[in-house]
């Protein structure tokens, strides 16, 4: 459906030049150097994905979806849309291809929501009909019609986003590329525009390659993310895989019924960690909040014990290295556990790490 293959773009910017008038004679400068934005760059997406393409500040992102949507010639390899070409056969990809950047707008800013709907529906060459139909369908997941006699400049950033998905789903295209949907917008318009976002693709069937920088966007909508970082792809998989693979650990709390005892190795263990050595140890429910107090290596166990309270403690465990299950069942043999809570990483360490 959308496919890249050994794709890459450079730019030839001119050198930047010192002194009086700097900026002019830059622009002027006869001496160029070479930006290398894309560098081959290989990645397919099927029919029914949410895919999340995400990278630095300057990785390469928006350059390749300009080379998707046609707006810039590939330097080298090839792109390819539903079989096409962007450049060559530019007429079928724009009908397969719906397009919103977050900080821009396809709307006509001073005129009513809907009159942007005509004008898009008279480029596409759709009738009234047809246009009706669709815009029908695109109003009962995005709520339009509460707004759509108001001019687009009136409009909150969530409502304006969704006019700009129904525009670029107006003439049905399989295929939503998305640049920073979500940007600006507080936590509750950023849901909506989510909750939207997973209808479109489950209920519509439509295509979606997301570009964001906002991680949550990320963890709730794509099953698979795309990293780059410097021009070049150096994660393509599933979200889950991505976590176990940067090992961040796991965070595992449990809440004892009736009081717990610390086994005799973590006990010693613990009692001569550094900076704890006022702390209590052996005895049932120990109490006071104990902090980072047995590693690993130390206990023989596959954990590392964090926190020892009244009734909870807290372990973290490397997911590469051991499963839940097993820290659990350890864990039980302590006392009798009445809750347990798992805080994975967040996914945002998990991205950090990767750049
Ligand atoms: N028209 C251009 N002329 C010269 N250099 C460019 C041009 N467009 C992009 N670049 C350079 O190419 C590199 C990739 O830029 P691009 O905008 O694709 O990054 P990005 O991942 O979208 O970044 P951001 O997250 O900040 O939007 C950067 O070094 C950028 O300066």
């Amino acid at each position: 459906m959308l496919e890249a293959i050994e794709l890459g773009k450079s730019f030839e910017v001119p050198v930047a030049k010192n002194g009086p008038l700097r900026s002019v004679r830059t622009l002027f400068s006869r001496q160029k150097r070479t930006v290398v934005a894309v560098e081959r760059l290989n990645f397919s997406v099927e029919r029914g994905e949410f895919v999340g393409y995400i990278g630095p500040n300057g990785a390469g992102k928006s350059t390749t979806i300009k080379m998707l949507c046609g707006i810039l010639h590939p330097s080298s390899g090839r792109v390819r849309v539903m079989g096409c070409d962007p450049q060559k056969e530019r007429t079928q990809v724009v009908r397969s291809l719906g397009v919103v950047f977050g900080q821009r707008t396809q709307l006509w800013w001073d005129l009513p929501l809907r009159d942007s709907y005509d004008i898009l529906a008279a480029i596409f060459r759709m009738d009234r009909k047809e246009k009706l139909r669709q815009l029908g369908k695109l109003n009962e997941v995005l709520g339009l019609s509460e707004f759509w006699d108001t001019p687009v400049r009136k409009l909150s950033l969530g409502q304006r986003m969704r006019g700009d998905l129904a525009a670029a789903l107006l003439h049905d295209p399989e295929l939503l590329v998305l640049d920073e949907p979500t940007i600006g917008m507080d936590v509750a318009a950023k849901r909506e525009i989510r909750r939207h976002l997973r209808t479109l693709n489950r209920d519509f069937g439509k295509t979606v390659l997301l570009t964001t920088h906002d991680m949550d966007d990320i963890e709730q909508l794509c099953r698979r993310v795309m990293v780059i970082n410097r021009g070049g792809l150096i994660y393509d998989g599933g979200i889950a895989e991505l976590r176990e693979r940067i090992g961040l650990p796991t965070v595992i709390r449990v809440t004892y019924r009736n009081g717990y005892t610390l086994p005799d190795g973590i006990a010693a263990a613990g009692r001569d960690a550094p900076g704890t050595a006022e702390a209590e140890y052996g005895g049932r429910g120990t109490g006071g909040g104990i902090a980072a107090i047995a590693s690993a290596e130390r206990t023989g166990l596959p954990f590392r014990l964090l926190e020892a309270g009244s009734s909870e403690v807290a372990v973290s465990c490397n997911r590469q290295e051991t499963t839940a299950m097993d820290v659990l069942r350890e864990l039980e043999r302590w006392g009798e556990i009445g809750d347990v809570k798992m805080e994975e990483p967040d996914f945002e360490d998990v991205i950090h790490r990767i750049y």
